[in-house]
């Protein structure tokens, strides 16, 4: 290993220097105080645990994404967290099971094996929130605006909201009596966003001709709520079983308008994105220039069952360090001042008070160049702020 190789950082993984690590920590704050004040508690989940708990009831996708290592005092396998939503369905079903609702915020590093896209990090501060025991349109709704209103607390503009529902694709999956690895072959081609290799494949592997054009149809749901509403009504004749999830996309999508006006959005059923453990309701946000959603989330609420108590639940997570990034945040810069280098008691009390002032203040050591606005002088018998 040559010295240059010594400071090689593995792909994916990132260090965060001045000035971006104070925007960052700033902004973390800012968003933290944000979701307290909506009435969200802070949870810290630990990044390191036995495999078991974390993975329990998650699905294979999150299982390539975590990191595993040996545990050296008991043997056992131990994970990096790779998501937090799972760990903090526990708590709720578990270690901190309330009665009623509950309502969880979060915001630490996570570790991913596999980083998620191209542009993601392997290491993403997650910052997010989880609600829990209300299944209905409000739930879905206060999580949705919960994040639109955190996004434009980070200064993000011009967001754009895609609305998609995993429900409506496991229901027409049921009626069509389709195995896993079929499914798997669907999430493929619906991902890739293909109506004639769908049709296709529909018409190769499915008999009845309602589910082939069901399947269709799924390819093609993908516009403005309003403009969807006749392809959304013939989709409940077809998979009866889907009809209320088609509706539940159409309330909350209009509930969500009247809020937020000024953000478009967009009704996409093709888009099965998220993780295994999704039930429901799924949302993306997403901004120009940049190709991966900005914050994410969905209806999970299965996870609890596997903790002891399954509970209606509903999240959605960011990556604080792409927030900071693309939202531009600005710090306020402190006031520096400058001391000498004394041993006078006298002077270090000064110094203390301006810092508990919220004045940064550096001593100068040798040779030390300080840009500063102000230095601390001994004039007239006490130490006193002069400007620089
Ligand atoms: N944790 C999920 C988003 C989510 C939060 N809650 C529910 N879903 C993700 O990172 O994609």
């Amino acid at each position: 290993m040559t010295s240059a190789d010594r400071w090689l950082l593995p792909d994916g993984i990132d260090e965060v220097l001045p000035p971006q690590a104070r925007q960052i920590e700033h902004l973390r704050r800012h968003l933290l105080d944000f979701l307290d004040n909506c009435g969200y508690d802070l949870v810290i989940p630990p990044a390191l645990e036995y495999l078991d708990s974390l993975l329990t009831g998650t699905g294979k996708d999150l299982d390539l994404r975590t990191f595993k290592v040996t545990d050296q005092l008991s043997g056992r396998l131990m994970g990096l967290s790779a998501d937090t939503t799972p760990q903090v369905a526990r708590i709720d079903a578990h270690s901190y099971a309330q009665d009623g609702i509950s309502r969880f915020s979060y915001c630490r590093t996570v570790f991913h094996a596999k980083s998620s896209s191209l542009l993601a990090s392997r290491t993403p501060t997650q910052i997010g929130a989880e609600l829990y025991g209300e299944a209905g349109l409000d739930a879905d709704v206060e999580i949705i605006s919960l994040m639109l209103a955190m996004l434009e607390q980070a200064g993000m503009q011009q967001v754009h909201l895609d609305l998609g529902n995993v429900g409506v694709f496991r229901a027409l999956a049921r009626q069509a009596g389709i195995n896993a690895d079929q499914q798997t072959e669907l999430f493929a081609l619906l991902k890739l966003k293909c109506a004639t290799d769908l049709a296709v494949w529909a018409e190769r592997e499915l008999s009845d001709a309602s589910m082939v054009e069901a399947f269709t149809l799924l390819a093609t749901l993908q516009g403005g709520h309003e403009a969807m509403r006749a392809q959304f009504a013939r989709m409940a004749e077809l998979v009866p079983g889907a009809a209320d999830e088609l509706e539940h996309v159409m309330k909350v999508a209009e509930h969500v308008a009247k809020r937020f006006p000024n953000t478009s959005m967009m009704c996409d059923l093709t888009e099965l994105r998220g993780y295994d453990y999704h039930t429901g309701l799924v949302f993306a946000a997403y901004v120009p220039g940049y190709g991966d959603a900005i914050a994410q989330g969905g209806r999970y609420d299965e996870t609890g069952a596997v903790f002891g108590r399954a509970r209606a639940a509903t999240g959605f997570s960011a990556d604080l360090k792409v927030l900071a990034r693309l939202g531009d945040v600005k710090t306020d810069r402190k006031q520096t001042v400058v001391a000498p280098s004394s041993d006078d008691p006298a002077l270090w009390q000064a110094i203390q008070q301006l810092r508990s002032q919220g004045m940064r203040v550096l001593v100068q050591l040798n040779h030390d160049a300080v840009p500063a606005d102000s230095r601390l002088d001994y004039l007239d018998g006490q130490w006193q702020l002069v400007e620089a």
